[in-house]
């Protein structure tokens, strides 16, 4: 496999390397958007999160956590997902030879997650609710021991994830950016990514930290409402509800920790509509050719929010995390575009279509 991946941090991991469970995860690509640096007047690069293993960030906490639950002696590991963490645990859990048992919102979940989960071979439960009260349940189970939770309640799954700041930094040369903006749902990434920065700045690796921005979407964004008032508490959104069906979380379980990182780094929060974020995923995909789900092309909707109400400057420079591949949610690609001709393989009535 690639020789570059998160395993090169090791001595940042509270695992031994040697008895990892890994499938090459993390060393995703870091890509200067030059099409849209130039439109957005920003120095805009992407940390392409969408290349790992199972095409989403998660691999990086559920290699730390699963290899965990082996050092642990757990048969039996769990969670609830919006789809991403369930793909991801599945096929870890697969690899290390452990039960899995996922609790997922019936009907909510994007095909490519579903059949990730299913095919590496979960035992997938539907809820009829939402993915917090799936979590509710899904920790119900663990606090009566029938299995070892693998949720961003875990401390072990930021451990794997805060790797995605060391990534960033050394790409940079160990030139923080400005902002790194991601998009928000349980509140784990943001609190992962804040804490390795400030395991590299403890090291003295960086002199200087950059500010951290969450986005949300309208319909699910509590962090949001907390960060408008300054609070250190949160109101949880009883029925949330957005087309980025990975970040439709009302209750967000990390929310003590992104709150932290947000403020400690003189970052803010932000949420951007159901539109904005389709929009900014065609963009992404037709001017830099970089295809995202839904909840990842938030990070790029609220870049755009940032720029147009003047708090980002131009020519600040800008990491957006794009968390999870576009194959994730093919239904959602697929219903922005124009339908495909059906036609008969004729030269001559092919060429008029072409033009
Ligand atoms: C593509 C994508 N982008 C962003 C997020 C938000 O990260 P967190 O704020 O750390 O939760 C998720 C989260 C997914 C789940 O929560 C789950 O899979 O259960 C995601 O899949």
């Amino acid at each position: 496999g690639r020789k570059w991946n998160m395993w090169r941090y090791k001595e940042f991991l509270p695992v031994d390397e040697s008895k990892k469970v890994s499938l090459n995860e993390g060393g995703t690509p870091f890509i200067k958007c030059n099409n849209l640096s130039k439109d957005l007047k920003v120095d805009l690069y992407v940390k392409v999160e969408g290349s790992n293993p199972t095409g989403s960030f998660k691999d990086r906490g559920m290699s730390v956590g699963v290899t965990k639950a082996l050092e642990f002696n757990v048969d039996t590991v769990g969670c609830a997902s919006t789809g991403n963490t369930s793909a991801s645990l599945a096929a870890y859990a697969a690899r290390a030879g452990l039960r899995c048992i996922v609790f997922l919102p019936a009907g909510k979940v994007a095909l490519g997650k579903l059949a990730q989960a299913m095919f590496h071979g979960a035992q997938v439960l539907s809820i009829k609710d939402n993915f917090d009260k799936a979590l509710e349940i899904v920790t119900k189970f663990a606090l009566g021991g029938y299995l070892y939770l693998l949720n961003s309640v875990n401390p072990f799954r930021l451990e794997g994830q805060k790797t995605i700041a060391f990534e960033i930094l050394e790409e940079l040369n160990w030139e923080s950016p400005d902002h790194i903006i991601l998009p928000v749902g349980n509140a784990g990434n943001i609190s992962a990514i804040w804490k390795g920065i400030k395991e590299f700045y403890e090291s003295d690796f960086i002199d200087e930290k950059p500010c951290m921005i969450g986005i949300q979407a309208e319909g699910a964004s509590p962090i949001v409402e907390a960060v408008k008032k300054q609070k250190l508490d949160i109101k949880p959104v009883k029925n949330p509800e957005t087309v980025a069906t990975a970040i439709r979380i009302g209750s967000p379980v990390n929310y003590p920790k992104a709150l932290r990182a947000i403020y400690e780094s003189n970052g803010t929060a932000l949420s951007v509509s159901d539109e904005e974020i389709l929009k900014a995923q065609r963009l992404l995909a037709k001017k830099e050719g970089i295809g995202v789900e839904p909840a990842s092309a938030a990070s790029i909707a609220g870049l755009i929010k940032l720029i147009d109400d003047g708090y980002l400057d131009h020519g600040e420079r800008v990491v957006c995390v794009l968390t999870g591949h576009l194959l994730k949610d093919p239904k959602i690609a697929i219903n922005a575009c124009k339908k495909p001709l059906e036609v008969e393989p004729d030269f001559n009535l092919l060429k008029k279509i072409i033009g």
